[in-house]
């Protein structure tokens, strides 16, 4: 256990199993409680990563037992030492990959094999913490990576690595389903992630809509839960296991693929998705009509408009094509580099779907939420050569995306805290450049300079409670400093 805060409280009933409840009224960002991993280590299917600091490699394995290890200090790091000493007695060793950035299924031995070590290290906190964790045995055998499991987990692990006498290959399959259902994704220092076991952080149960967020520190991996909004005593605390800015159809699959439960909450229940307009189509065949899911919580049912007189409908199945064909380009977008082709390729997409997505569907959103982070910082696009018209543009996609954080992630998320950070520079240039034009006085710009010290004070009170070493704990501090240079310079003028 991690300090002593602990403002939660555990219960049990038929539809979450275990779940977490507040056990006193909670402020929004006051820490609930912080935990320590049982178990950090790769994804599964990851591409080879350094078993010590989780950095992708090539051709770099461990002089002792032949994994990659990118160094001597990561060789000898402590979460490297107990899987080296069993590979090097058994010489099993990686084998050879011919593209060092393609996934493969190698390294999914490693963390399931951790929590084993970690097991006969500490059987206490095994036996209460982690073995009553939720492993859906039943749903995953149905699936086709049990019998993979089986043979690149279990097999490997108890035959090939000689541990017969020390785990059976039910508890190494048991092993693996507790860490497909609990663990999270684990940021690590290359911006790759990996993925940690938090026991009590596992308990939360899922909405998405959640009241909860979650830091995760880079040195130590402690994990600090606070709560997003208000939360009074006696309420669920919810996490969201999913992105939160993906679309109904896409969420409801991911949670039903690997947390093997179909979400009812009320985000997912409603067509307009609490009226964001996350999963909404424009109808082709009449003039005004948008398509929305006849039932979201039922797969197969069709998607229909909603004028009267129009009466188009299409599948589910042809739906779920049509965000695959596109999710597929929104890839591409993000594998570019951050230059002016990432801004016109992405301002090229919007226009090529503005007639097919709801102007605030998820995946044009995405596209403006990073099309928010584009401008004002790649060549050509620098935030004090960006004219009038642009700023203006940047600013209405932070503000977009914000509504729409508003209602789905509502209070302190690290996403609100960066995009208050954007939406800050172009509130302030436009308001300089209208000085500079000497279209309004002193006493306006300071005005109007109110509104960007606004967004990075929020930007700073959400962001500096980030690891200082992680990108968003970086755009914290430089928010606070900006705040203050910009108050010294309202004194000044
Ligand atoms: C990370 S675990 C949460 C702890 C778990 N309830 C337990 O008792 O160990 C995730 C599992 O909890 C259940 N669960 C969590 N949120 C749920 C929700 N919104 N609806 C239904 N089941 C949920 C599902 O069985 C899911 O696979």
């Amino acid at each position: 256990m991690v300090d002593d805060v602990c403002h939660y409280d555990i219960k049990l009933n038929d539809k979450y199993g275990r779940y977490l409840t507040a056990l006193k009224d909670l402020s929004s960002g006051e820490i609930i409680f912080k935990d320590k991993p049982f178990v950090v280590g790769p994804k599964p299917d990851t591409p080879p990563l350094c078993l010590g600091c989780y950095y992708p490699i090539e051709n770099k394995l461990c002089s002792q037992c032949g994994w990659p290890v990118c160094s001597e200090e990561c060789e000898k790091s402590q979460q490297h030492a107990a899987e080296c000493k069993i590979f090097s007695e058994v010489k099993v060793r990686f084998q050879p990959v011919e593209d060092w950035t393609a996934s493969s299924p190698q390294l999914d031995c490693i963390t399931p094999l951790r929590v084993l070590l970690a097991k006969e290290q500490d059987p206490e906190r095994w036996e209460h913490e982690v073995e009553v964790m939720e492993d859906h045995k039943a749903a995953r055998q149905q699936k086709a990576t049990w019998s993979a499991d089986q043979v690149n987990i279990a097999d490997f692990l108890v035959d090939h690595c000689n541990l017969q006498n020390r785990f059976n290959k039910e508890l190494v399959l048991k092993v693996s389903g507790i860490l497909e259902v609990n663990s999270v994704e684990v940021p690590s220092r290359g911006g790759f992630s990996v993925r940690a076991l938090y026991p009590r952080l596992a308990i939360a149960a899922h909405s998405c809509v959640p009241n909860i967020v979650h830091t995760i520190t880079q040195d130590d991996n402690q994990v600090v839960v606070r709560a997003a909004v208000p939360i009074k005593a006696g309420e669920t605390l919810h996490l969201c296991y999913t992105y939160p800015l993906s679309p109904t159809p896409v969420r409801r699959d991911f949670l039903k693929e690997s947390k093997f439960f179909q979400c009812d909450c009320p985000r997912c229940a409603d067509p307009t998705e609490l009226g964001t307009h996350l999963s909404t189509l424009k109808c082709n065949k009449c003039d005004n009509g948008v398509i929305l899911w006849s039932n979201p919580l039922d797969d197969e049912a069709p998607w229909s408009c909603n004028e009267k007189n129009c009466g188009f409908k299409t599948s589910s199945s042809a739906v779920r094509k049509l965000l695959a064909v596109v999710q597929t380009e929104i890839d591409q977008l993000d594998a570019l580099e951050p230059g002016p082709a990432a801004i016109e390729q992405r301002e090229a997409m919007i226009n090529k779907y503005k007639s097919v997505f709801h102007p605030r569907h998820a995946l044009l959103l995405s596209v403006k939420h990073s099309l928010a982070q584009l401008y004002g910082r790649v060549e050509g696009y620098n935030i004090d050569e960006l004219p009038d018209l642009m700023l203006e543009r940047k600013a209405d996609f932070c503000r977009l995306v914000l509504k729409t954080l508003d209602v789905i992630t509502p209070g302190e998320t690290r996403m609100r805290g960066m995009i208050m950070y954007e939406l800050h520079a172009p509130l302030m240039f436009l308001a300089r450049n209208e000085f500079g034009l000497g279209l309004i006085t002193n006493e306006k710009l300071k005005e109007k300079l109110q509104e960007p010290i606004q967004c990075l004070a929020e930007a700073a009170r959400i962001l500096m409670r980030e690891d200082p070493q992680s990108p968003e704990g970086i755009t914290g501090q430089i928010a606070q400093q900006s705040m203050e240079q910009l108050k010294a310079s309202l004194d000044c003028l």
